[in-house]
């Protein structure tokens, strides 16, 4: 068991302190990201984009996957690991259970699926045999083929009640935690506040119960020189890797990140 547990994580939510969480993909940042005092590691299948250079998170598999959970694991000492089940790897519930079994055993201590109320199946099924699930809404890379881009969700009002309705069905169906991506920051509050479990934001406001970015940009690394609105670059006014980690969790516990000008509005 790491330091952090779940029931860590909720009694941060209740307290109203903060929750940190970074993208990792290896042993040597795991120990970094510890150093730096970051809860949740989340191996993102973000890896594709950022490690092996596609346009897209699509081509990742769950082999892929549950090899950088491996290395994180090894590098880790007592932060949470969550880890993405890749594009399709839960297309049936079948396979929910088959490919998570295969993070978990890798170094997990929860997974995270994209989507909506279709999920509610999987995640039930995947609580009940001991695999807690973070349910990831909002901008779901995995569909961008979908969405047509990598663009805000929820900005209208059918779409907002559509989002806040499905989150708490999720939430019943036995999800333990809630990632919202590129929504506005008053209908992430308002999500936030209507569940118990911890909501986790990333272009979502500072009125969730905690943040995460992809390491890479937030370290100010990019291969096309393009960054979402949400990232910050915590190396500015740094001389290591180390103090931009730490800088992170300072302003993630403090609440100066996210700015207003980091978040969208509806
Ligand atoms: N390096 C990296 N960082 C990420 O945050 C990230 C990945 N890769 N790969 C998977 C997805 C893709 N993500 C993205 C990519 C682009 C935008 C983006 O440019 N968004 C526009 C929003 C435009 C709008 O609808 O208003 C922006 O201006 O930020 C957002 C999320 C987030 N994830
Ligand atoms: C952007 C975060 C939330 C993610 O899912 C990833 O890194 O894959
Ligand atoms: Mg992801």
């Amino acid at each position: 068991m790491p330091a952090i547990t779940l029931t860590t994580l909720q009694g941060l939510k209740q307290k109203g302190e903060k929750i940190t969480m970074l993208t990792c993909y290896d042993a040597t940042f795991a120990h970094a990201c510890n150093q730096a005092g970051v809860e949740v590691l989340l191996v993102g299948d973000s890896l594709g984009m950022v490690l092996q250079g596609h346009d897209s998170t699509l081509p990742v598999t769950t082999a892929e996957m549950a090899y950088h959970v491996a290395s994180v694991k090894r590098g880790n000492s007592d932060a949470f690991i969550l880890a993405d089940l890749p594009f399709m790897a839960y297309a049936t519930t079948e396979q929910a259970m088959t490919n998570s079994a295969l993070l978990m055993q890798a170094g997990a201590h929860m997974v995270k699926v994209e989507g909506a109320l279709w999920l509610a199946d999987s995640i039930r099924l995947l609580a009940e045999r001991g695999i807690p699930v973070c349910a990831h809404m909002g901008l779901t890379p995995q569909s961008v083929n979908i969405l047509g881009g990598y663009k805000v969700q929820g900005r209208n009002e059918n779409q907002a009640r559509q989002m806040r309705a499905d989150a708490i069905s999720l939430e019943q169906a036995g999800a333990a935690m809630l990632l919202l991506e590129c929504v506005p920051s008053e209908l992430a509050e308002e999500i936030t506040q209507a569940v118990k479990i911890p909501v986790i934001g990333i272009g979502a406001g500072n009125r969730t119960d905690g943040q995460v970015l992809v390491l890479h940009d937030m370290l100010g690394l990019s291969i096309t020189g393009r960054v979402p609105k949400f990232v910050k670059n915590f190396m500015t006014g740094q001389t290591s890797i180390e103090a931009a980690l730490s800088a992170y969790v300072t302003e993630v516990k403090a609440a100066t990140f996210p700015g207003i000008e980091h978040g969208f509005s509806a």
